[in-house]
C-alpha cells in the first residue's frame, strides 16, 4: 500500500494530464469489401509497479470477486478537481427533438431543422424520439451486450487483445496495453457498416450477437444519415453534403461500455473527459444515468431516457461547420447501486478523408478556423497526445 502511494504522488501530473483522456479509436469500413485500416489510441501510460490488481481481467471480473469490496482500490482512484466531483454535476436537459417532425408538413420540418441546428450550436448533444428504430431492437441489442459481459472469464478473452489494430476487442480501462490509472470500466468494441465485412469477427458467444448487433448497425446508420442530412441543411448546405463528405467508406465503430456497481463512486470514472473525433456519436444506456456533458465549465447530469438516443457531435463536425458547432467535453461516471452498459456507435468519415471546414461555408480561405488534416493523421495526433480532452483540435485551430 505505501508503495503505490508513494508512485501514486510522484505522478500526479501526469495523472492530471491524463484525467483528460480520450478514446474512440476508430477503423474504416469499406461499402466495397477492400480494406479494413483500423487505427487506435494509445493512452498514456503510468506502470503501477507492486500492484496486486489483474487489471487485464477487467472490472467486472474484480468486483464479483471481491466480496463486500468497500473501497475503489488505488490503481482506480483518478486526481479529479476537487470541484468536478461527479456527485456535484447539475441535472441537466439536453435538447429533444421529435425526429417525426423531419417527415411533416413544410413548417413543422423547418422548425425540426431548426431546433437540431440550434441543439447543436448551443449544446453539440441531443436527445432523439421518434428516431424509427425499434425499441425492442434496442432492447435486444442491450441484452446481447449485457450477456456479452455476464459471459465467463475465459470467454471474453477470446476477443481480449492488446493489439489496437484488431478489428474486435473486449479490453477495459482505457487500454489494455499497459497498467495505467484505471477506468471503471470494461469494453468490447468493433466495427459495423452497411456490408459487416468483420461480421465473422464478431462475437459468436450469446449465440444472437452477430445478428442482433449487425441489424442494431445497420438502423443506426440509416439514422446517423438522417440527422447528417438534417444538420447539413441547417447549415445551409445540400442535404447530402455531410454524407458525401464521409467519402465512399465511412467509419462506423460501436463501443459497448460496462461499468459495474462501484464502492466510491466520487473517487474514479468510468470514461475520463474526452470529445468524440468523428461526426455524430449515437448512444444509448440501460436506464442507468452516468452521462455528464461539461457545459461553460459547469458538469450536467444528463438523464437517463429508455427509447431515445443521446447523439453528440464530434471534432469533425465541428472542423466542418468552421466552429458553428462545437464537439463538446462529456465523461462517464459510476454509481454505487447499479451496473451500467451505455452503448455508443460513432459514424466519421473514411481514413484518408480531410477534415476541413464545409467549402460552401468559407467564402475567403483566411475565413477558415482550422487547417487542413487528414482525418487518420487527426486521430492520430488526438490519440498521442497526453492533454487529450480538446487539445487536438486546439493545435489545427487558426489564431
Ligand atoms: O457511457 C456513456 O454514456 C458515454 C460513452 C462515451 O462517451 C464513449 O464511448 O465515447
Ligand atoms: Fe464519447
Amino acid at each position: 500500500m505505501a508503495n503505490t502511494l508513494q508512485l501514486n504522488h510522484c505522478n500526479q501530473g501526469i495523472l492530471m494530464s491524463m484525467y483528460n483522456a480520450t478514446l474512440m479509436p476508430t477503423a474504416t469500413w469499406s461499402k466495397t469489401h477492400r480494406k479494413i485500416a483500423p487505427i487506435s489510441s494509445n493512452s498514456p501510460v503510468i506502470a503501477l509497479n507492486n500492484s496486486n490488481i489483474d487489471y487485464k481481467k477487467g472490472v467486472k471480473y474484480l468486483v464479483d470477486n471481491s466480496k463486500n469490496m468497500k473501497m475503489v482500490p488505488l490503481e482506480f482512484v483518478l486526481p479529479i478537481p476537487e470541484g468536478e466531483r461527479p456527485s456535484l454535476a447539475i441535472d441537466g436537459s439536453i435538447p429533444v427533438i421529435d425526429l417525426s417532425g423531419l417527415n411533416g408538413p413544410v413548417e413543422q420540418r423547418l422548425s425540426t431543422l431548426h431546433a437540431i441546428s440550434s441543439a447543436c450550436a448551443l449544446w453539440g448533444f441531443f436527445r432523439v424520439t421518434n428516431h424509427g428504430i425499434k425499441v425492442s431492437l434496442m432492447d435486444g441489442m442491450l441484452k446481447v451486450v449485457e450477456d456479452f459481459f455476464n459471459l465467463p472469464l475465459e470467454e471474453k478473452m477470446r476477443y481480449g487483445s492488446d493489439d489496437v489494430m484488431d478489428p474486435v476487442r473486449y479490453g477495459t480501462s482505457l487500454t489494455t496495453t499497459r497498467k495505467h490509472a484505471l477506468h471503471w470500466r470494461d469494453f468490447l468494441r468493433h466495427y459495423g457498416g452497411l456490408i459487416p465485412h468483420t461480421y465473422h469477427l464478431w462475437p459468436d458467444n450469446p449465440s444472437t450477437y452477430r445478428d442482433v448487433a449487425k441489424e442494431y448497425l445497420k438502423e443506426v446508420w440509416q439514422l446517423a444519415v438522417i440527422i447528417f442530412g438534417a444538420i447539413s441543411e441547417g447549415l445551409g448546405l445540400d442535404p447530402d453534403y455531410i454524407e458525401s463528405s464521409l467519402g465512399d467508406e465511412g467509419t462506423q465503430l460501436i463501443i459497448s461500455n460496462y461499468y459495474p456497481a462501484c464502492p466510491e463512486p466520487n473517487k474514479t470514472l468510468g470514461l475520463a473527459p474526452h470529445s468524440d473525433h468523428g461526426g455524430l456519436t449515437i448512444v444509448m444506456d440501460n436506464g442507468i444515468r452516468g452521462l455528464q456533458i461539461k457545459r461553460n465549465q459547469t458538469w450536467y447530469s444528463v438523464p437517463s431516457i429508455p427509447g431515445t438516443f443521446v447523439v453528440n457531435l464530434g471534432d469533425y463536425l465541428e472542423v466542418l461547420s468552421n466552429g458553428k458547432y462545437k464537439s463538446v467535453e462529456h465523461r462517464a461516471i459510476v454509481n454505487a447501486e447499479a451496473a451500467r452498459i451505455s452503448i455508443a456507435v460513432g459514424h466519421g468519415p473514411e481514413m484518408d478523408a480531410i477534415v476541413q471546414p464545409a467549402s460552401p461555408l468559407i467564402k475567403e480561405k483566411s475565413e477558415s478556423k482550422y487547417r487542413p488534416i487528414v482525418y487518420k493523421d487527426y486521430i492520430r495526433a488526438q490519440q498521442s497526445t497526453i492533454k487529450r480532452g480538446k487539445s487536438a483540435l486546439d493545435e489545427i485551430m487558426n489564431n
